[in-house]
């Protein structure tokens, strides 16, 4: 590493309207390194590198890159300076091959040319290079999430960089994606590329920096290299005390079943089978969780349970009603709560307010509405609540959601669903994108939710988040349900053997 610093960023300040996104924040990044930067959320993290990738302007303060003051009035203007980032939702035209989405509108070099051949040869060329796996031609829409992301990825080095900014790449990886993308952000640091990596997850900050920079409230308050620090530290540094991961819990026995699956079976959109006979149930009073590395059939049978993909056979149950194959509207009425995987296709509309988006399926409801009108008083006061308690970072509840940070839109969601005091609880990925601080908390409210009484299937890839909290494990592979294990029985890695298919174990119980 040299001793000038590579990137320098001085006094930024940024404010959208009363809020104040970046209060005065400094930061110094060496060349070669991977820097990772942790903190709560709405601590300003995604605004700081979203001005450092030209997506933003700062209000004042000053980026000294590679020596030089730069100020970028777009991100193409930044990856000219070879800086680039990878945002948390991918900027992909979904139609369009990955060679096409490389050089739409980036005015590169070689679309002058326009010689298709030697953009393909190039994205092979970085392709093996890097261990990544992306075909030219293949179409975005075909791609999973994670082969998406290795796309944004391939991109931001197909135009030449030397700076990458990756915000929350792992929120949406399995396991295995995960320590792929690990992996690689070590070999470009071996090529002299420098890396700023923002996650909530401790193990994998500590597994690939070098140095921790923790923000709070538009600042970077701690930089740390990683070999003086731990995850337990890193923490009490970033909420500002102490974070529980055992949560106590009342020994209260389950009570009469709430939702029965009998022999489900639906298609992925694709057309191709995803839940091939999926059985279970979930009482009154317990937490069920399902294991699985994403892509095995969790992301349908959610759809599938929430009316929002067709049942192609099967029962699904709820209060002794045949809820089976009715629309999402019908299932919500049915005291079903739904934290949805993708809460920008399922669970918020971002255009709208707050306030909106928490009575969104109960505008025609008491108290929110009587003889047609809306009770915006009501309404209101509603939301302000949910943002008090779930200390959710916003201007007020007029705002549109579509302005807060991810964790921040993430914990309305959980709010809101928790606040209907449904019989059900549907939760798809609990933890994607809230910090750890606010994580507890909202594991704690889980726990209230079933010592109350509620039934709560937690789908989940984060296997502490299950251990945690659930008093029963299902581990789904292709599409089936393999087994299920007792959390307060079973090892981690006893666990990672049946979500690898591996059935023949001994904790697994009959
Ligand atoms: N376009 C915008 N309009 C209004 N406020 C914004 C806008 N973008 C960001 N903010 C606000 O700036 C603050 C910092 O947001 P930022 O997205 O940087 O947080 P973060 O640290 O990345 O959080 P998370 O961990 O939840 O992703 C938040 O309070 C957010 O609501």
């Amino acid at each position: 590493m040299s001793q000038k610093p590579f990137l320098r960023v001085e006094n930024i300040r940024k404010r959208f309207g009363p809020i104040v996104a970046s209060d005065g924040v400094s930061l110094e990044i060496e060349q070669g390194e991977i820097h990772s930067l942790l903190g709560e959320n709405g601590a300003g993290k995604s605004v700081l590198m979203s001005m450092i990738c030209g997506m933003v302007r700062p209000d004042e303060g000053e980026i000294v890159f590679k020596g030089q003051s730069v100020r970028f009035n777009s991100p193409r203007e930044a990856i000219r300076q070879r800086i680039g980032m990878v945002h948390q939702h991918f900027m992909l035209v979904p139609n369009l091959t990955v060679a096409e989405n490389y050089i739409l509108g980036q005015g590169s070099p070689l679309r002058v040319i326009n010689d298709m051949d030697e953009v393909h040869a190039k994205i092979r060329e970085l392709s093996d290079r890097y261990a990544l796996d992306v075909r030219p031609d293949a179409i975005i829409e075909d791609l999973s999430v994670g082969e998406q992301q290795r796309v944004e990825i391939l991109k931001v080095l197909f135009h030449g960089i030397d700076l990458l900014i990756l915000d929350e790449p792992t929120a949406v990886l399995t396991p295995q994606e995960t320590d792929r993308l690990l992996s690689l952000m070590g070999d470009l640091a071996k090529d002299g590329k420098t890396v700023v990596f923002i996650s909530h997850k401790l193990d994998e900050v500590m597994r690939v920096s070098n140095r921790i920079g923790v923000m709070r409230d538009g600042r970077v308050v701690h930089t740390v290299n990683v070999g003086e620090t731990n995850a337990r530290e890193l923490a009490r540094m970033m909420v500002g005390r102490d974070v529980r991961m055992e949560l106590p819990r009342s020994p209260e026995p389950p009570g009469h079943i709430v939702l029965s699956v009998d022999k489900l079976t639906c298609r992925a959109e694709t057309g191709l089978p995803a839940v091939r006979g999926v059985s279970l149930y979930v009482r009154a009073g317990e937490i069920v969780g399902i294991a699985g590395v994403s892509g095995n059939g969790q992301t349908e049978l959610s759809l599938a349970l929430s009316g929002l993909l067709p049942v192609d056979s099967g029962r699904v149950i709820l209060n002794g009603k045949d809820i089976t194959g009715l629309d999402p509207a019908r299932i919500n009425a049915s005291s079903f709560s739904h934290i949805p995987e993708d809460r920008h296709k399922h669970g918020i509309v971002a255009s709208m307010s707050l306030s909106e988006n928490t009575i969104l399926q109960r505008y025609d409801q008491k108290p929110f509405a009587s003889r047609g009108m809306l009770n915006r008083g009501v309404i209101g006061e509603h939301t302000r609540d949910l943002i008090k308690r779930f200390r959710i970072k916003s201007r007020d509840e007029d705002q549109p959601i579509g302005a807060l940070s991810g964790g921040n839109q993430q914990k309305l969601v959980v709010a809101r669903e928790l606040a209907r005091n449904p019989d059900f609880i549907l939760v798809n990925q609990l933890a994607r994108g809230i910090d750890i601080g606010a994580m507890e908390f909202v594991m704690e409210e889980m726990l209230k939710q079933r010592d109350n009484g509620r039934a709560i299937l937690l789908i989940s890839t984060e296997l502490e988040e299950l251990f945690a909290i659930c008093d029963r494990i299902l581990v789904m592979f292709h599409g089936e349900i393999l087994g299920e294990l007792p959390p307060d029985r079973t090892r981690l890695d006893e666990l990672g053997l049946l979500m690898a298919g591996q059935t023949n174990q001994p904790a697994l119980a009959s």
